[in-house]
Formats: structure tokens, C-alpha cells, sequence
């Protein structure tokens, strides 16, 4: 059935040559209206200029945004980390070696419980706003449990990622030829058994981490993934100035996330790459670590990307709104970058053209905000104004 939204007070279209478009990135038109039917956008404009429609939905003056894309969770977990927060939150660093009591929790859930847990965390994420969401992989750290991770979360995504490279298993840390012999299980049989059930392959690459993969183990489970024909990302310079970005960069990568430690020679390869920087304000903000730098990223002309990375070691939160707010306040970008950042930017980090944009032919994903204009959601922190909606 048709649906004509009318009655916006701001649309953000992402799609700046919109004739009725204020010209901007955000491509933004008052007083706007939108036509939808089946799950896509017909029709994108002035009010006055829309109005044959089967049914017909009044927004009051409220905003209307694309659906924010969120390029990077780790939702397949089962127990909390609270106490390792908790540690943090007076001193203690973080590594990465918290992910092995994560590991521990999610084998020992059934696939039922696994499949609640998700459900609830992508509800939650909907209540806010998402409407594209990437899972990865990562808790599993076996053959089994990592394709049962990927099976599960493709019930929930076609946006999944392999990261049986998430961290080396705490049997697998022995000596250099343990570790090896799980490198090339993750290059080998886990693919195979995962590769059917995700769009990309993934790696922590952080040389300076016991935990997490040098450069040679990242590119070898990367090249191998690319091989079965999934597009890479990286988790890189997480922790301290490292290879993953000039690793993302060589490889083609969509993305390289996080992008906290960058050297000059890191975002001068970014900036002239098609990859995007993703950053993830909620990590800093929940492990005590320095902010990314966004200005120096945008700035240099690199493609930057905003995701929540909900996890439970470094970021139990599923809230774009959040991550925006943060960015704002904290990282130096505009509260239209971090907009753009959150949906036309995430999609390109996915290599989504369908999704973070209101256009004529895409995905019917709006998210409907309790406020005139998007500038409340930095300007509203903890406040539930973004609700994604169906027409
Ligand atoms: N840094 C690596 N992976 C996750 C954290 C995983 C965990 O600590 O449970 C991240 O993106 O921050
Ligand atoms: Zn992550």
C-alpha cells in the first residue's frame, strides 16, 4: 500500500543534488514528504508537491532521517563483562584478554539462548534509530561455535562477518607453533564451515597485544577470507600505532576500525583509499581511552564512519545516538558529520548504496526523532528520541 509521510519539519535526504535540498551533505528539505511502498521509497519531496497516497501519516513537524547503519557489533555473546568494566573504571587497562571469558559464556549457551540474546540486542537497536546492522562473529573461537555464531546472526543480517581472528584462544597460546596451527585452522576448516553464513571476513590486528594478530597472521586470514570471496574489514590501531590501517589499505578493505593511534603516513593512505576510517566513540568512552581524532581524518579527506561496536568488553551499548553525542562533544566533528557519519557513511563502510539515504528507489529504513531537527540528538545526550518506524 502507499504511504504518503507528510508534514516533515526536516528530512534528511543524504542526497545532496535533491532539487529541493538545502544543498548540503545532509541534503535536508523543510516542510518535506515522502512516498513508500513495499519497504521502498517512491517519492521524495516539498509537502505541498505530495499528496496522492493510499494512506496517509501526519509527522507534525517532527524529524525524519534515514535509518542509522550500524557497520560494526559484535552481538553473538552470551554473560557480561560488568566487572571488568567496573576495573577499568578505576585504572585497569584494556587488552583484550577479557574476550576469552565472553568465549567461555558463549559456548555455553544453546542456541536458543544465543538467538533471544541477539533478538533483544537488535530490538534494541531498532528502539533507537537502527535499521542496518552488521554482526560479527568472534566469541566462538572454534570451528562449531564460530559457524554456529554466523548462523545465528544471519537470521538477523545479511551484514555478517567472519572473525574467527578475534583473539587466540586461551589453549591455542602455548608456544609460536600453537598460535600458527589456530591461524591456519581460522584460514582452513573454520572458514569453510563459516564462510557460507558471512559477507566479510575480519581480524584484530594489534602487534602489541599477546591476545590479538600480527600483521603477517591479520593478512594471511584476510587474503584467505578475500579468497572465498568475502569482502575485509579490520579491527586496527586499537590499542596503539600499529599495521592494521596500511593492511586495510593495501588490501582493499571496506573499512578499518577504531583508527584510535594513526600516524600521518596512516591517514594520508586512508585518504587516498576507498576505505573508510569507522570509529567507535562508545569504546573510548567505556575503556578510558583517548578519542580518535575525526577532524584530522576529515580534514585529510578520508571517509569516516560512525558504529557503536556493542560488544561486552569494550562497549556494552547499542546506541547510535550515543556514539553521535560523543563525537560531537568529543571528537571534533559537526553534528552533521556525525549524521552523515551514521548513515550514508556506515552504508559505504558496507558498500551499501540501498540504505542511509532517502531517495526514490531505496530502502523504506526511517527513523523518526521526537524533535524538529536531527541537531537534538548531540544536543539531547541519554535522551530516546530516535525510533525507527515502519510505514
Ligand atoms: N577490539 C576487539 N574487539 C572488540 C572488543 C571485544 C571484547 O573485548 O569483548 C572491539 O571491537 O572493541
Ligand atoms: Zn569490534
Amino acid at each position: 500500500m502507499t504511504t504518503l509521510i507528510t508534514r516533515i519539519g526536516e528530512l534528511v535526504t543524504n542526497d545532496p543534488p535533491h532539487p529541493d535540498g538545502d544543498g548540503s551533505p545532509l541534503g535536508i528539505i523543510r516542510d518535506a514528504a515522502v512516498v513508500v511502498d513495499g519497504g521502498r521509497i517512491i517519492a521524495v519531496g516539498k509537502a505541498s508537491q505530495l499528496s496522492d497516497a493510499a494512506a496517509r501519516v501526519d509527522l507534525d513537524g517532527h524529524a525524519l532521517i534515514p535509518a542509522f547503519v550500524d557497520s560494526h557489533s559484535h552481538l553473538v555473546f552470551a554473560g557480561d563483562r560488568s566487572a571488568e568494566f567496573t576495573a577499568r573504571m578505576t585504572g585497569e587497562p584494556y587488552d583484550g584478554g577479557g574476550i576469552a571469558v565472553s568465549m567461555a559464556a558463549t559456548r555455553a549457551a544453546s542456541d536458543d539462548e544465543l538467538r533471544t540474546l541477539v533478538a533483544r540486542r537488535v530490538a534494541e537497536m531498532r528502539a533507537q534509530g537502527t535499521g542496518t546492522v552488521e554482526i560479527k562473529s568472534g566469541y566462538g573461537l572454534s570451528v562449531e561455535h564460530e559457524a554456529r555464531s554466523l548462523r545465528i546472526a544471519r537470521e538477523f543480517t545479511q551484514e555478517t562477518t567472519f572473525l574467527g581472528a578475534h583473539v587466540v584462544p586461551p589453549d591455542s597460546r602455548g608456544s609460536a607453533a600453537d598460535r600458527q596451527e589456530y591461524v591456519d585452522l581460522v584460514c582452513g576448516e573454520m572458514l569453510d564451515a563459516c564462510a557460507p553464513y558471512a559477507k566479510w571476513v575480519d581480524v584484530f590486528c594489534e602487534p602489541n597485544s599477546q591476545f590479538a594478530f600480527t600483521a603477517t597472521e591479520s593478512e594471511q586470514v584476510l587474503r584467505a577470507g578475500a579468497a572465498a570471496g568475502l569482502g575485509v574489514r579490520v579491527h586496527g590501531n586499537q590499542l596503539g600505532a600499529g599495521p592494521g590501517v596500511q593492511l586495510a589499505v593495501s588490501l582493499g578493505a571496506a573499512s578499518v576500525d577504531h583508527c584510535t593511534f594513526l600516524s600521518d603516513d596512516d591517514v594520508a593512505a586512508l585518504a587516498g583509499s576507498s576505505t573508510v576510517a569507522t570509529l567507535l566513540p562508545g569504546v573510548e568512552f567505556s575503556t578510558r581511552s583517548p578519542y580518535p581524532d575525526a577532524r584530522r581524518l576529515i580534514d585529510a579527506g578520508v571517509q569516516v564512519a560512525l558504529a557503536s561496536d556493542c560488544n561486552p568488553g569494550t562497549c556494552y551499548s547499542s546506541s547510535i545516538p550515543f556514539a553521535i553525542a560523543v563525537a560531537v562533544r568529543d571528537m571534533g566533528m559537526t553534528p552533521s558529520e556525525a549524521l552523515h557519519a551514521t548513515t550514508a557513511g556506515a552504508a559505504r563502510a558496507l558498500r551499501r548504496d540501498d540504505v542511509g539515504v532517502i531517495r526514490a528507489g531505496a530502502r523504506a529504513d526511517l527513523t523518526v526523532l521526537d524533535a524538529p531537527s536531527y541537531l537534538h540528538l548531540a544536543y539531547r545526550p541519554g535522551v530516546p528520541i530516535a525510533r525507527m518506524v515502519d510505514f
